[in-house]
């Protein structure tokens, strides 16, 4: 049994292409309604209406049902994880963290993040270029599978992947992490450029200087290049800065328009660009990119100002 905790978008997906294979998937919804509404119509009308749901995925209030098994699939905002995963108790198989982003407080990833919550656990991460909507209706997708002891990772690769979702492994757990929290900074400021009418030519402008932000952050915190150039980060980054579909890549949008955005949605690129700015200006990096996203998140600049700030600063090798 795989256990899935969320009944979001990501979670109800993966749980489904993973029930799909035939084995029994157990999907914990936090609400009530929700899991009712799942269980009867077998569908999720909250987050991913288009996708039924495959006879071997159970819905669940008990969390006991998903604390052992295969693997614990984490699939909540990485700002609520902690408190999420605080309520599982005893857990006695590997977590794997199904988010992207950095936590505020701690300016920890999500693997570190499970690990402080929950000491003495075996974690792994999932991450890479996919949106829920494709997942769950089996188009082809291919992620890392991150997880420091390569042996369980191996076993995780295996028991995850499916025939329509090709996993990928790597030890470097810090690089598949830095990978999807900074993709999701440099959507956001990909989707402002585009929503400000700026053109194609300044969005590959920043994706291009977002990916040496990324690289230059990495080198520091010791991931791996080829990582950071592989699926959970170029990858997704791709994917995420040219994609109307992303939830980040929207929200800068409607920066660019200086339009209202719906708080409620989830998009994790706006904490992590502030825990990561945060990080920056107290090691001394140099990340004006990730600083420019925060400032126009929190409303301390305009598009206008920041890429005057941006185009004006001391030039120098690429
Ligand atoms: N959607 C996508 O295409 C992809 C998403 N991801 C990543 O997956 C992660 C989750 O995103 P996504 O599923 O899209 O988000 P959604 O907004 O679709 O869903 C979030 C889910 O988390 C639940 N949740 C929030 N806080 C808690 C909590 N404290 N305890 C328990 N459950 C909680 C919500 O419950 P409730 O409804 O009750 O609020 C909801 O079920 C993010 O890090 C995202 O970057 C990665 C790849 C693709
Ligand atoms: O992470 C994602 C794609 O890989 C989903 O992107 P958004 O969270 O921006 O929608």
């Amino acid at each position: 049994m795989i256990g899935i905790m969320g009944a979001g978008a990501f979670g109800t997906a993966l749980a489904i292409a993973l029930a799909k294979t035939g084995q029994p998937v157990t999907l914990w919804c936090r609400n009530a309604d929700q899991a009712q509404d799942m269980a009867k119509l077998r569908f999720n009308r909250a987050y991913l209406p288009d996708a039924p749901f495959p006879e071997t995925l159970e819905i669940t209030q008990d969390i006991h049902r998903i604390t052992s098994g295969t693997a614990l699939l984490v699939a909540v905002p990485l700002q609520s994880m902690r408190s999420a995963v605080a309520q599982l108790g005893r857990v006695d198989t590997p977590l794997v963290a199904c988010c992207k982003g950095i936590e505020l407080t701690t300016g920890l990833g999500p693997i570190r993040v499970l690990e402080d919550a929950l000491p003495g656990i075996t974690t792994a991460i999932l991450t890479g270029p996919s949106f829920a909507a494709d997942i769950a209706i089996g188009r082809p997708t291919a992620l890392t599978l991150a997880c420091a002891d390569a042996t369980t990772g191996a076993a995780l690769q295996s028991a995850l992947t499916t025939p329509t979702l090709r996993l990928y492994r790597t030890t470097d757990t810090i690089g598949a992490e830095l990978g999807g929290a900074l993709k999701n900074v440099m959507a956001i400021a990909c989707g402002a450029v585009i929503g400000a009418g700026l053109g194609d030519s300044a969005r590959a402008a920043t994706m291009t200087r977002g990916f040496a932000e990324m690289q230059r952050i990495g080198t520091i915190f010791g991931a791996r290049t080829d990582t950071l150039a592989g699926l959970s980060g170029l990858g997704d980054l791709a994917l995420t800065c040219t994609s109307d579909l992303s939830r980040n890549y929207q929200l800068g949008l409607s920066l660019g328009r200086e339009e209202i955005f719906d708080p409620k949605i989830t998009v994790e690129g706006a904490a992590t660009a502030k825990a990561m700015s945060t990080i920056a200006r107290q090691r001394g990096i140099d990340l004006p990119i990730t600083e420019t996203v925060t400032r126009l998140v929190e409303g301390s600049t305009t598009i206008k100002d920041a890429i005057e700030t941006l185009m004006t600063r001391p030039l120098k090798e690429e």
